[in-house]
């Protein structure tokens, strides 16, 4: 039977970078078949390091936390490997959470730290067919928010 091919964005830390990229380089081969982004260190290291193709967007601290998240949102990323750094502020701590918050409103399966990622990794979902609840978010209706704000 055919794989499913994964969307999956990988990010690290800077402390968590060694972490992810022990955690992809043992799963290189499951890894591989799926199309692949990441923010631009992270990236860099994993096609570097692995040699693996993957799609860079910018360094997280400049805009790649958010550019995945937007990719997200328009559902052209569906998987998110993110080991971020739980003792250590981030300059970009805001783009942090809205990365997360973004794939956790948009039902994406989300991989903070590397026991979570083999499961995901492990799971016989991992290159099925899945049929992801994606919440009904269409365009808020302005004549309905107009009308009601003038009966108020
Ligand atoms: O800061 C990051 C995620 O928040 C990761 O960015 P880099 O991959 O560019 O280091």
């Amino acid at each position: 039977m055919a794989i499913v091919e994964r969307h999956i964005a990988l990010v690290a830390h800077d402390n968590k970078k060694v972490e992810l990229l022990q955690w992809a380089s043992f799963n290189k081969k499951r890894l591989a078949p799926h199309h692949l982004y990441a923010t631009g260190t992270t990236g860099t290291m994993l096609e570097f390091e692995l040699g693996l193709s993957v799609q860079r967007f910018l360094s997280g601290p400049v805009g790649g936390d958010q550019q995945i998240g937007g990719r997200i949102a328009e559902g052209s990323i569906d998987m998110l490997i993110f080991f971020w750094d739980p003792l250590e502020p981030q300059p970009h701590d805001p783009d942090v959470k809205a990365l997360l918050r973004l794939g956790a409103l948009w039902n994406i399966p989300m991989a903070s730290n590397v026991a979570t990622a083999d499961f995901i990794i492990s799971s016989p979902l991992f290159e099925s067919d899945y049929d992801r609840a994606v919440p009904d978010l269409g365009p808020r209706n302005w004549e309905q928010m107009r009308d009601q704000d003038s009966e108020d």
